[in-house]
């Protein structure tokens, strides 16, 4: 590959937040190209769904193969329908036109504790070293009662205490007819394919497909639905990023995208490739939670997004994690004598909420984030 062939006396450091403090990569000085083929392929799923174990074993090798080179794939026939998808898009749409007042009364800064709600454009910024994230952004975690494979009743105390819905998110757009039930449809099968999915991944690994079965019955599932409007003129001179370089948290994120474009992924390289929409698929990527537990056999890699083009962009990224409260190592199958653990257990709750809170600290200390310190009532003026 001739990005192979650059010299690192051109490259630039990025600069990372993690849970535990900042990391650096290197990026190299060429211009974002194209992903091939190899780089993120597409995955048929459909073997998945099969009653055969050498069917199911050739999908989880397949996803072995994505998840140790640059940690994303695309995969296809993978059970959410067109309509839900559409549903959830609609309304995702039809609740970011309102008016900046009518969103703001689910203002995530002013009503919630866990980061639901609704985050305006330049309210956050992920990455340390670029912009503020000329996003958008309304997000849910799970909730018992929507649950797809039922309400698993009355929860230990250690299990309730983590759970995150809450439901300012709704009573704030119960206006908008239909809207909760379709958001919720989505997460409800995007939760149900990813619990699908969990198996396959810990069959790659060579773990008992049911091995994380009990760690996902309540488990880190957040909808965050992203806007990314046309930048303005300011934005575009001002280098203005849609959402800067960051790795996502959990175990794996499944990301629809529509067809707009802007999804950009470094490679161990340092080249920045592009994932352009495949109609039909959904982008899976490994989170940093699954890169611990199998001490880095797989990657969690770094992307951003910028929308370069002149229409509205709307994605639909499901943030997959075991039960907020299970604690865990680097599994059995990713260690042995001459390879030892990397990382000490943690529980996914404790690991998510450290990064929440240092990205949510750290950008209120910015001249962008102290404006949204204001009291939600007051649109501030950008
Ligand atoms: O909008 C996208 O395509 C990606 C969103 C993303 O990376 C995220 O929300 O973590
Ligand atoms: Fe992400």
């Amino acid at each position: 590959m001739s990005t192979t062939t650059t010299t690192t006396a051109g490259t630039t450091k990025l600069e990372l937040r993690t849970a535990l403090g900042p990391v650096y990569r290197d990026v190299l000085p060429n211009p974002p190209r194209d992903c091939t083929p190899d780089e993120i392929p597409v995955i048929d799923l459909e073997p998945m769904f099969s009653e055969s174990l050498e069917d199911r074993a050739g999908v989880a090798a397949a996803i072995r193969a994505a998840a140790v080179n640059n940690g994303f794939f695309y995969v296809r026939n993978h059970g959410i329908s067109d309509e839900i998808i559409e549903r959830c898009r609609q309304q995702i749409l039809r609740f970011m036109r309102q008016p900046q007042a009518l969103k703001d009364r689910v203002d995530s800064h002013a009503h919630s504790r866990f980061y639901n709600g609704y985050l305006g454009s330049r309210r956050a910024q992920i990455s340390p070293g670029e912009t503020a994230d000329v996003r958008e952004s309304f997000s849910f975690r799970y909730a018992p009662g929507d649950d797809p494979s039922g309400d698993p009743g009355p929860l230990p105390a250690d299990v309730a205490r983590w759970l995150r819905s809450e439901d300012f998110v709704w009573a704030g757009t119960a206006h908008l007819d239909g809207f909760r039930a379709a958001c919720v449809a989505y997460w409800g099968a995007c939760l149900t394919l990813a619990r699908r999915l969990v198996r396959a991944f810990a069959l790659s690994l060579g773990l008992d497909e049911a091995y994380w079965d009990d760690k996902v019955t309540c488990p880190g599932a957040d909808a965050v639905f992203n806007y990314y409007p046309p930048r303005s003129e300011e934005e575009v001179r001002g280098g203005y990023v849609g959402l800067g370089s960051h790795t996502d948290l959990q175990l794996f994120t499944l990301l629809w995208q529509d067809q707009v474009g802007g999804l950009q992924v470094l490679t161990k390289e340092g080249q920045w490739i592009r994932a352009p929409p495949i109609e039909g698929t959904i982008v899976v990527n490994i989170g940093d939670f699954m890169m611990r537990l199998c001490n880095d056999i797989y990657k969690s890699t770094v992307h951003r997004v910028t929308n370069e083009s002149t229409q509205e962009r709307v994605s639909m990224p499901f943030f997959f994690g075991l039960n907020f409260n299970c604690v865990e190592g680097v599994v059995p199958s990713c260690t042995s004598e001459s390879n030892p653990p990397r990382y000490a257990p943690i529980s996914c709750g404790d690991w998510c909420q450290m990064r929440f809170k240092i990205e949510r600290e750290e950008f209120l200390k910015t001249e962008e984030g102290k404006k949204s310190a204001a009291p939600s009532a007051v649109v501030v003026a950008m």
